[in-house]
């Protein structure tokens, strides 16, 4: 709030709608440009079309009926209001289109005249976004006071593109899976992020997939690091080579989640490839190896503790946004310490979506009906059982990560005797024991107080509970974690 000025945006894929309402005024942009009711009121149509965000308050707020929409889409569908929209507003207010587009009618309907009035406000709120950038830092965040919004991130996606995404991500998990044609619109280039490369450009930024370029090989393919020409590094994930369905439909599982997905715990996909038998997918590159490389001593320095409740906090925060945040819950399935990829910083990211599912849990259903998927050590033993996945699937998972993080063990040590052969009972027995202090990974060599080790063990086993009714919800552990570590930095015990 500044000076009784209350500003909210709302993002959907590369489009904007912010509004600001004050004592006597209201003011309303479609990606920075100031528009009239009409046209606001469609593009919450076409956001509410594509199942953006729940916009039932701002829709009673700004659109005249609620019969129109409803009437229009009894009538021709979805497709009708994508076409309207395009027409009436994307092509003129968001800049992108051409001369002629520009003067069609449309364009009149922009509130030029009030454009004066309109502008002291607007410089106001200009003002305050430049003084003020912890309002810009939380640009990113849905539903959240906000004052600017990235102009170029913006426009660079046009309304088609936008409209073709929209029809290659199916509205609801629970639908019918589109046919493969529906997926392969573009014969060169599926624009879903800020990267747009065709198949030659991705040859030529990986210097035609070459050794020296790959950073690794996983279930779904192999990783290239690539520069592009603009001087920007990505990390290019190809399919392999053997195109089956089961591939594909794992490709656009990923593809599909990724494009929506915007949290700084979580690897951003910036674009995609899916020509004839490539599949590939265009991510941000986070440089610094996968947690599980730190854990093995190879990538340097030793992850301290500190380091590790920061790395433990921020894959809490990933999977809660996924859980709880996202347009959809999300249940990540294969949570593993190679899936924690690292910034320069020692970050959390987590990566690798292939495995992930929507789960659409509305009030009646409380758990999703699949084939087992996961990696064996971090799989709950329930989803296993019973084959019924839920986000407490990951809660399982994320216990056995933060005994990882803690022991630097895998979840399953073959070498090892044989009761401490399986991580998770090895720690369950010194817990009982109060024993925990030797399960603290030999490498870290740093006394941490008995007392903050059994919470962390005991949220570890807690989260690693059999039965999933017994595990805390992401947020919860996440909570548990914060409060862990703020404990141990008051205790000074760091060295
Ligand atoms: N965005 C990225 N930035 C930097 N390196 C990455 C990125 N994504 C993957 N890598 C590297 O490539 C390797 C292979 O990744 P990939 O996700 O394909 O497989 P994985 O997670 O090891 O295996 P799985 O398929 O079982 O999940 C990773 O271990 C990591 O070293």
């Amino acid at each position: 709030v500044t000076s009784g000025l209350l500003i909210h945006s709302k993002p959907c894929g590369n489009y904007h709608l912010s509004y600001s309402s004050g004592p006597g005024h209201e003011l309303l942009y479609i990606n920075g440009k100031l528009v009239n009711k009409d046209l606001f009121c469609k593009a919450l149509k076409l956001f509410h079309a594509n199942h953006c965000f729940n916009i039932g308050d701002l829709r009673n707020k700004y659109c005249r009926s609620d019969h129109s929409l409803d009437e229009l889409r009894l009538v021709a569908g979805r497709k009708f209001l994508w076409e309207a929209g395009r027409e009436e507003f994307t092509g003129q207010n968001f800049g992108q289109k051409s001369q002629a587009n520009k003067e069609k009618d449309t364009h009149k309907s922009l509130l030029t005249t009030n454009r004066l009035a309109m502008a002291v406000p607007g410089v106001f709120i200009l003002c305050c976004s430049l003084l003020c950038p912890c309002f810009r830092a939380r640009r990113r965040d849905t539903s959240h006071v906000v004052l600017v919004k990235e102009q170029s991130s913006m426009d660079s996606v046009s309304s088609l593109e936008m409209n073709s995404v929209a029809e290659k991500i199916p509205a609801s998990p629970t639908r019918v899976p589109p046919s493969p044609s529906r997926f392969s619109i573009s014969p060169k280039l599926n624009r879903v992020g800020s990267v747009h490369l065709n198949m030659n450009q991705v040859a030529r930024a990986t210097h035609n997939f070459s050794a020296t370029s790959k950073l690794g090989e996983g279930g779904f393919g192999t990783v290239y690091k690539a520069q592009l020409p603009d001087g920007q590094v990505v990390a290019i994930k190809r399919a392999k080579k053997e195109y089956s369905e089961t591939l594909a439909t794992e490709f656009r599982s990923e593809v599909e989640l990724l494009a929506k997905i915007e949290h700084r715990n979580l690897v951003k996909l910036l674009g995609y490839v899916d020509k004839g038998s490539e599949r590939i997918l265009i991510t941000e590159y986070v440089p610094n190896g996968t947690l599980r490389e730190h854990l093995d001593g190879q990538r340097g320095k030793i992850l301290d503790f500190n380091q590790r409740l920061e790395i433990s906090i921020d894959v809490a925060h990933a999977l809660t946004y996924l859980h709880v945040y996202a347009e959809k819950p999300i249940i990540h399935r294969d949570v593993k310490s190679s899936n924690i990829l690292l910034t320069e910083s020692k970050r959390a990211k987590v990566a690798d979506f292939g495995f992930a599912k929507l789960g659409e849990l509305d009030n009646d259903q409380t758990h999703i009906v699949t084939k087992v998927k996961g990696t064996i050590g971090y799989l709950d033993p329930e989803y296993m059982r019973t084959h019924q996945l839920t986000t407490k699937s990951d809660v399982f998972s994320f216990g056995i990560l933060l005994l990882e993080i803690l022991t630097g063990r895998r979840p399953v040590e073959s070498n090892r005797p044989t009761d401490e052969r399986v991580t998770l009972r090895w720690a369950f027995k010194k817990y009982n024991e109060e024993n925990v202090m030797e399960l603290v990974d030999p490498l870290m060599n740093e006394a941490v107080d008995q007392e903050i080790l059994l919470k962390m063990v005991g949220l570890a086993i807690h989260c690693a509970a059999p039965t999933r009714s017994d595990r805390p919800d992401m947020k919860v552990a996440g909570e548990q974690l914060w409060a862990i570590r703020m404990e141990y930095l008051r205790s000074g015990r760091r060295e």
